[in-house]
């Protein structure tokens, strides 16, 4: 589905400053793989997901979806096939437009001239359904400004607009970081959820272990710009935080450093 294969990025080539944030990277993602991501601060994660999306063009190598080789795409002509949801719960959706004016426009997406048209009330109808389903009582708030929802309202929200579509790829880039634990919990709930119905090929990055054992199907572990653990099937049910660590540390040579790092 996804394949990334010898990806390189380089920060500030040949400056004092020069940083190997992506080396030589080598990924694959089989369709419906709900991968999540782990590893020390500047390991690389962002980046990652970064050449994905198409944010930067990457020093070489080459990703593609479905075949497809996307190297070469800006990430407005990615963003059909690709969906993101950021840390900032503010980011994903525009706060002055209504419930119903953001979903539109995620409905719409790459539709053109159609953007213009009134919602109607068959989109109305699928937007309260597709909401109804988050369990927050957002259905009966189509008209309610962005503006005035809670930071785990919006995410769930956004969540909903990347995936209101299908998008080929679901890149999520610690989407509940910012949220307190149980909505946090709950925003993951709703993760589950919509990726295991529309059997989603995504993308998570964490910094809770214990996320990233339980939510997904595989966990890749970074360090230093390389994927130096992978683990899926048997292997990952039986994984512990404990046996984990000691795997990050007899791949890497070190102890995982990251202050955000959230063992259990
Ligand atoms: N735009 C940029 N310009 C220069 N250096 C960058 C840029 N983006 C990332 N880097 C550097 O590349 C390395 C990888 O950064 P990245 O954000 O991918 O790490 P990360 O694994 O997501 O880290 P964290 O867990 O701390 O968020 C870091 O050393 C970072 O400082």
């Amino acid at each position: 589905m996804l394949n990334v294969e010898q990806v390189m990025k380089v920060f500030n080539r040949g400056t004092i400053n020069q940083k190997i944030a992506l080396d030589k990277v080598n990924l694959e993602l089989l369709p419906n793989d709900f991968v999540t991501v782990i590893g020390s601060n500047g390991a690389g994660k962002s980046t990652l997901l970064n050449a994905i999306a198409g944010n930067f063009p990457v020093d070489s190598g080459k990703i593609s979806i479905e075949s497809a080789d996307i190297t070469g795409l800006p990430a407005h002509k990615r963003a059909d096939l690709i969906s993101r949801v950021f840390q900032d719960p503010l980011s994903g959706t525009a706060a002055s437009m209504t419930i119903e004016e953001n979903l539109i426009m995620a409905f719409r997406r790459g539709k053109g001239r159609r953007l213009r048209r009134a919602i109607g009330s068959k989109e109305r109808d699928l937007f309260r359904m597709e909401l109804e389903k988050l369990g927050l009582g957002l259905e009966n708030r189509l008209t309610n400004r962005v503006s005035l929802l809670s930071g785990g309202q919006r995410q769930a929200l956004t969540l909903l607009m990347a995936t209101l579509l299908k998008p080929k790829l679901l890149l999520l880039d610690e989407h509940t970081a910012a949220l307190d634990p149980k909505t946090a919990e709950k925003v993951l709930a709703l993760t589950a959820g919509v990726t295991e119905q529309q059997q989603l090929t995504t993308l998570m990055i964490t910094h809770n272990l214990d996320h990233a054992l339980t939510f997904g199907n595989r966990t890749i572990m970074m360090h230093e710009g390389r994927v130096i653990l992978d683990i899926k099937g048997q292997d990952r049910t039986n994984m512990t935080i404990t046996r984990l660590l000691e795997m990050f540390e007899k791949a890497s040579g070190s102890h995982i450093n990251s202050d955000r790092m959230i063992l259990a």
